[in-house]
């Protein structure tokens, strides 16, 4: 399916957005305009993928058109990848220190952030995922705790944590990053073949 000259990004959640913008300038020039819109889509249950599948349809119907939105999980090895898709929740109710004692009886404070794309060209046509993961460790919150649960995950191969890292060097090694190139490639590829 040719991408289309706009496509919408649905989220409420405007760091996430910020991010996203941030990420799609610093790359080639694109071959769509990407229009925010906010949206409060639903917190959804059951697998990473089919969650951001399902928002993505609801997310299409409720804007009659080509949409992307994403949905992100912090995943602790140590716990078989849960708090997962429900962090926002546990973030919520327990706090940076709370997530950290959960993980207080476990040696294994290995962790993996994982952002999932996905894609539709318009409500008829079933959503295609793009998974962006960064491997990690949960610490001790450090840094400004402007964006969720940024303070308490250091990636691997860095002594900062996201929050301690300036923007542009998350943006190069984020999940979201790495999740929204591998949907950008998709959508310059699609429009290549159709020009
Ligand atoms: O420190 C962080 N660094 C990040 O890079 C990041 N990305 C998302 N989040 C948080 O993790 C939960 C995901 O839930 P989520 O995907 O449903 O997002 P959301 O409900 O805020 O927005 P949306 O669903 O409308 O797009 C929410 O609490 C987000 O605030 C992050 N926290
Ligand atoms: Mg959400």
């Amino acid at each position: 399916m040719a991408t289309p000259k706009k496509i919408y990004f649905a989220t409420g959640n405007k760091k996430k957005l910020e991010e996203v913008t941030a990420i799609l300038q610093s790359g080639a020039p694109l071959p769509f305009v990407m229009e925010a819109v906010k949206l409060d889509l639903p917190e959804l249950q059951g697998e990473p993928e089919e969650i951001s599948k399902e928002k993505c349809r609801i997310a299409a119907k409720l804007v009659g058109g080509a949409v992307m939105v994403e949905d992100t999980s912090l995943c602790f090895n140590a716990l078989k990848g849960l708090p997962g898709p429900y962090i926002k929740w546990f973030l919520e109710k327990l706090g940076h220190d709370g997530l950290n004692k959960m993980l207080a009886g476990f040696d294994d404070k290995t962790a993996y952030a994982q952002c999932i794309f996905a894609y539709t060209t318009g409500p008829e046509v079933e959503p295609i995922v793009f998974v962006g993961r960064t491997p990690g460790r949960i610490v001790a919150a450090r840094g400004p705790p402007d964006f969720g649960w940024d303070p308490i995950f250091e990636p691997e191969g860095f002594e900062t944590t996201y929050a301690e890292m300036d923007k542009e060097t998350k943006n190069k090694i984020s999940h979201r990053y790495r999740s929204l190139d591998l949907l950008r490639s998709h959508l310059q590829h699609h429009s290549e073949k159709s020009s």
